[in-house]
């Protein structure tokens, strides 16, 4: 078991904006994800999430910090070579928020594991336990994403991921188009993966009440800073972050939610920031 599978350190991210000037979108963060862990972040729309998702498989090319998986550094850039493409792919596989922009069209659910897993040099045979993995019966194997349901595409590019055998899984927002009866379902799956695999994950949402259920560890990022880290469940019942608490009073977690009382907090928040 390795306790540091997953190491992002000090990662920083600016982009330059049309017109002259610049954006930090991630300053400074670090954290580990162990082997079979799992890590939220969350934080609200533009606190910079996305970015160091992008940031650790490769889309975005972090201008500080280094990303390492079993210790091993992960280049910047994907690196020349075959082997050394799918090693890297290896490590990790990201699942985004909408599988319809990523899943080919053309492709059935089968046709798609299968050439994920002849990439890789796997037995298409897999194909079947994968599919019966995510909970994917014979019907939907040979539809298209678009006679798939949303919650079904989703569990496609999980199994799609899943084919790859990675070390570590990366979800953005993995659950956030869906229904909330679907969600629970695809949380459900995850903690089952995460089960009866060694997979780690990190799990990017906006929604708290959504990471406490599958994950062990939380940051709470903040116009691209990490404000709070911790267990999952500390952060979530005694956050110690006003920031933390805002974001808490914001989604409805408990049966006392008061929006109005939410909304509120917020203006006050952002009232005492603004200054006089
Ligand atoms: N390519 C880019 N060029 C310029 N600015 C960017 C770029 N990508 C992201 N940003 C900015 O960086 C900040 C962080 O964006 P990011 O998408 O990482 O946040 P997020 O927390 O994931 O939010 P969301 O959930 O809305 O995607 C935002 O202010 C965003 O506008």
């Amino acid at each position: 078991m390795t306790d540091r599978l997953l190491q992002a350190e000090h990662l920083s991210k600016t982009y330059s904006l049309p017109g002259g000037g610049s954006h930090t979108a991630a300053e400074d963060v670090s954290f580990t994800v162990p082997e079979g862990g799992a890590l939220g972040i969350v934080g609200e729309s533009g606190s910079g999430k996305t970015t160091v998702a992008r940031m650790l498989v490769g889309l975005a090319r972090p201008d500080h910090g280094r990303i390492t998986v079993a210790g091993r550094e992960r280049e910047p850039r994907a690196p020349r070579g075959r082997t050394a493409r799918l090693t890297r792919a290896r490590e990790i596989q990201m699942v985004f928020q909408d599988p319809y922009v990523s899943l080919d069209p053309r492709l059935t659910a089968t046709q798609c594991l299968h050439t994920a897993l002849r990439l890789h040099g796997r037995p298409e045979s897999e194909a079947g336990p994968l599919l019966d993995r995510v909970g994917l019966g014979s019907r939907e194997a040979d539809a298209r994403p678009r006679d798939l349901s949303g919650g079904q595409r989703q569990r496609l590019a999980i199994a799609r991921a899943l084919a790859v055998d990675p070390r570590i899984l990366v979800l953005d927002e993995a659950v956030a188009a869906l229904d909330v009866s679907i969600q629970a379902q695809i949380l459900r799956l995850l903690a089952e993966i995460r089960r009866e695999t060694a997979v780690a994950l990190v799990f990017v949402s906006h929604d708290l009440a959504v990471v406490q259920h599958v994950t062990d560890e939380v940051l709470v990022m903040r116009t691209g800073r990490v404000v709070e880290r911790g267990p999952t469940h500390r952060v979530l019942t005694t956050p110690e972050h006003p920031y933390t608490h805002l974001l808490l009073a914001s989604v409805p977690t408990t049966e006392d939610w008061d929006p109005t009382a939410a909304a509120r907090a917020r203006e006050r928040a952002a009232a005492t920031e603004e200054g006089p």
